[in-house]
């Protein structure tokens, strides 16, 4: 049993305490022409999306997780120090979103919003409608040119799924480089919340990335050249992490993350995976999740073709001994120590094995081992799981999966024992 606040020792284990994200303003901002580019394929029912959710969240507390909301989380980080709110305004609030003639003024009415509204437009975004800039229109040419509707800080409607702009391994956190511009300003938001809210400062964890963990390492430059998504990173029990090398992360930010927690004692080994760059690939957890110990759900199409490595730590300080695996699976398995993981491929012919894998049907949240949540919709797949013994508890996903993500995608662990 755990004894620290913090920390996720396994992709199975017992869990205790999760950061979701109930659907709010930021999915009432997609439009047929905004929504592509905010990296949904369709818009959203919210009302209804919030019912899923609602129906998600219970569950889990049913089953005795405790269940956080990134937005109550974040309003009250923005209200624990007056540094949280300034720097989160700095942060959300520069020369390039606002542009240099309005960044003063915007930053100092922002300054005097209390932290739930402030946190609710830095997720849900601003509209000139709703911040008055009529008065800039003769200073300004973002508010002499934007129509009411246009936006003056973005919506960020991937906060729904909180696996990606920060991950826990092990004993730390990583605030993540996100690879599309629409998630930048997220892992701003996980910033405050864990640099200022009081259940975390205080407390004793990592932060694998950016190195220092400090605040003022987010350049959101530099933040066009890393990238880094939670929804590729496993910490998958005895000292192993695996990440997959897909479109969202590069392995430059494998090695960071491989170094960090090697340096740290936290892990001695990283597989790294690779996983096909195409949308519906997007992260190693949308083609492979952990499902108990020794079962995983998998699309087989990307099993056969995951070449693998292995990183170790090297033979002087900050090295990296990197190693060709004979194939993902026998890696996994050797780091687990365990003679067979069963892995339960996608439901279903051909084309609905392609359908359920992009409906989320690899993409299961475990809420202790062989207990997983996951979409109703996939039922070929979930008919599977039950054969090889896994309780398969099924919400509706009809809006919540619209952004191309499933339960592992929406839920950020930050407590959960090992196995
Ligand atoms: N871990 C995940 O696979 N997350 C799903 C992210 C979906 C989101 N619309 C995105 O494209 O980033």
């Amino acid at each position: 049993m755990t004894t620290a606040a913090f920390g996720v020792h396994s992709e199975v284990g017992p869990l205790r305490k999760v950061i979701v994200h109930r659907p709010d303003m930021s999915l009432k901002r997609l439009t047929p022409t905004n929504n592509d580019k905010l990296l949904f394929d369709d818009i959203l029912w919210v009302e209804h999306a919030q019912k899923e959710h609602d129906r998600f969240v219970t569950l889990m507390r049913e089953r005795g997780v405790e269940v956080f909301y990134h937005q109550e989380l974040l309003a009250q980080a923005l209200e624990a120090t007056p540094h949280a709110k300034r720097n989160a305004v700095e942060q959300a609030v520069t020369h390039l979103t606002v542009g240099p003639a309005l960044v003063d003024a915007v930053r100092e009415e922002l300054s005097t919003w209390s932290g739930k509204d402030l946190a609710t437009h830095l997720i849900g975004g601003l509209t000139k409608e709703e911040f008055d800039v009529r008065g800039f229109d003769t200073r300004s040419l973002v508010a002499a040119s934007a129509d009411p509707q246009q936006f003056v800080l973005p919506p960020l409607p991937n906060s729904l799924y909180q696996r990606d702009p920060a991950a826990w391994l092990y004993g730390g956190v990583s605030l993540n480089p996100m690879f599309w511009h629409a998630r930048l300003l997220e892992t701003m938001n996980q910033s405050t919340i864990y640099h200022n809210h009081p259940m975390f400062t205080g407390e004793d964890f990592s932060y694998w990335y950016p190195p220092s963990g400090d605040e003022a390492d987010f350049d959101e430059e530099d933040f066009g050249k890393a990238a880094l998504e939670g929804g590729d990173m496993m910490p998958i029990g005895n000292g192993t992490v695996v990440i997959g090398i897909s479109e969202r992360s590069t392995p430059q930010m494998i090695e960071h993350i491989a170094l960090a927690t090697f340096a740290a004692g936290a892990a001695e080994r990283v597989i790294a995976v690779n996983v096909p760059k195409r949308r519906s690939y997007m992260h190693l957890d949308t083609v492979f999740t952990f499902l108990d110990v020794d079962k995983a759900s998998a699309y087989l199409p990307f099993l056969e073709t995951a070449v693998t490595h292995s990183l170790r730590p090297g033979d002087r300080d900050r090295t990296l001994d990197v190693r060709p695996e004979r194939g993902f699976v026998d890696a996994v398995e050797d780091a687990l120590a365990i003679s067979r993981l069963d892995i339960i491929p996608t439901g279903g012919d051909d084309s609905q094995q392609a359908r359920e894998q992009w409906d989320s049907g690899n993409n299961f949240f475990a809420l202790e081992p062989g207990v997983v949540v996951g979409y109703h919709k996939n039922q070929f797949t979930n008919r599977k799981l039950r054969q090889h013994g896994v309780d398969v508890i099924e919400i509706e996903g009809f809006e919540l999966g619209k952004g191309r993500g499933g339960t592992h995608c929406m839920t950020c662990p930050i407590l959960r024992e090992g196995i």
